[in-house]
């Protein structure tokens, strides 16, 4: 995810008619959208494949069974996960223990977050992507040159001492529901990043002795950083001249998303956009792009956006994961030799920083940008950082 930014981009900045978000927005009764949220042509949502249906297609994403990845199946399940990380860059995750109540009492607290008073939001809005608490709009507020259909709560999680305290604490049991969850999908994301090393291999299976990969990276993950953050995308009067989040990959290693009942997540899947199909209290899971970094390319960090729509509100909860803000993101060693040599320059949160604070994102220009080329020595790296 490329998070809101500081910066003097003329988009959104403070004292802008549209800094309030779309939900105020609306409130003050539109029909139409105004021109700032007007896609150029080429970029709207149903002309982006040659055949306008297309964009309304179904994606059926490979669903994997967490308590299978627990149990005697773990080998199927392991190269299930492998496909899915491959050739989706996407799955859907059930039967993952957190229960149906904590999932709908997120759901619920999300909500009434966003209906809060825009006084009261307004206490968050801040373009400072290190606060540990941020409401805003749009994608990335200040460089959108066209600004999307979505408003956001952004708020750091881990360690969560140091953040809770920071936190909105209206609605009444907002803190407390989030905290709940945000340590489970916590958990959530260590066991997976466990399965995932082991499916590329880098790992061995949990009765073998413990590897010295083993115990650098999931240690530093376990310290790692965590970022929930919720979407709210308000009706919109004219969905197909805008979108709800234009196509971006996300920052971290994984995304566990709950998102409502409400289609409106879209994946790029061989070359169209396809809708994911809303499972009831299933994770929608992603490969981010330290993932696809980490694993040298095989695993995808792959394209996904958000479509508008005229009726319904739609929220979603995207917690996304990674390693301690100054840790460096690299490719594992133990997926690079002569045959496979080293596909991407390290990079890590301040890289990050100075890439998208210096340019308007696009899609998944900040990973093209750490891609090395064959003839790219070590030592060059850093030119292609500036
Ligand atoms: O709302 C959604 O379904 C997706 C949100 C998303 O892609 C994100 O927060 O990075
Ligand atoms: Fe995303």
């Amino acid at each position: 995810m490329t998070p809101a930014m500081v910066g003097n981009g003329e988009s959104v900045t403070p004292g802008s008619q549209y800094q309030k978000g779309v939900k105020h927005l609306m409130e003050s009764g539109l029909h139409t959208i105004p021109k700032k949220y007007i896609l150029p042509p080429s970029d709207r949502p149903t002309t982006n494949s040659e055949d306008s249906n297309v964009a309304k297609q179904n994606l059926q994403l490979p669903i994997i069974d967490y308590s299978e990845l627990l149990g005697p199946r773990r080998q199927q399940v392991l190269q299930s996960l492998a496909n899915a990380c491959e050739g989706y860059g996407f799955f859907q995750l059930v039967n993952h223990g957190i229960s149906d109540d904590v999932m709908s009492s997120m759901r619920d607290v999300s909500g009434k977050f966003f209906d809060l008073p825009l006084e009261e939001r307004e206490k968050y809005m801040t373009t400072d992507m290190r606060a540990p608490v941020r409401c805003g709009t749009s994608f990335s507020q200040t460089k959108d040159s066209v600004l999307c259909w979505r408003d956001f709560l952004k708020l750091l999680c881990h360690p969560l001492p140091d953040f809770l305290p920071h936190w909105p604490d209206s609605p009444l049991d907002f803190r407390k529901v989030v905290a709940s969850y945000a340590e489970k999908t916590r958990y959530l994301f260590l066991v997976l990043m466990e399965a995932i090393q082991e499916s590329l291999g880098i790992i061995e299976g949990k009765e073998e002795e413990v590897t010295e990969e083993k115990n650098n990276i999931l240690k530093d993950l376990e310290d790692g950083s965590q970022m929930m953050i919720f979407n709210l995308y308000p009706p919109c009067p004219e969905p197909d001249l805008t979108l709800g989040m234009p196509p971006h990959s996300d920052y971290g290693f994984l995304t566990l998303l709950l998102q409502d009942q409400v289609e409106g997540l879209q994946v790029q899947f061989q070359g169209q956009w396809l809708t994911v199909q809303p499972m009831n209290n299933a994770f929608v899971v992603n490969v981010g792009d330290h993932l696809e970094i980490y694993s040298n390319g095989k695993y995808k960090s792959v394209l996904h956006r958000v479509m508008a729509n005229a009726e319904k509100n739609r929220t979603s909860v995207a917690s996304l994961h990674s390693l301690p803000f100054n840790y460096t993101v690299r490719p594992s060693p133990k997926l690079i030799d002569e045959a496979n040599p080293k596909r991407y320059a390290d990079t890590n949160f301040h890289t990050f920083l100075a890439y998208v604070t210096s340019r308007e994102p696009k899609r998944k220009d900040f990973l093209d940008s750490r891609k090395l080329t064959s003839t790219c020595l070590e030592g060059e790296e850093d030119k292609q950082i500036k």
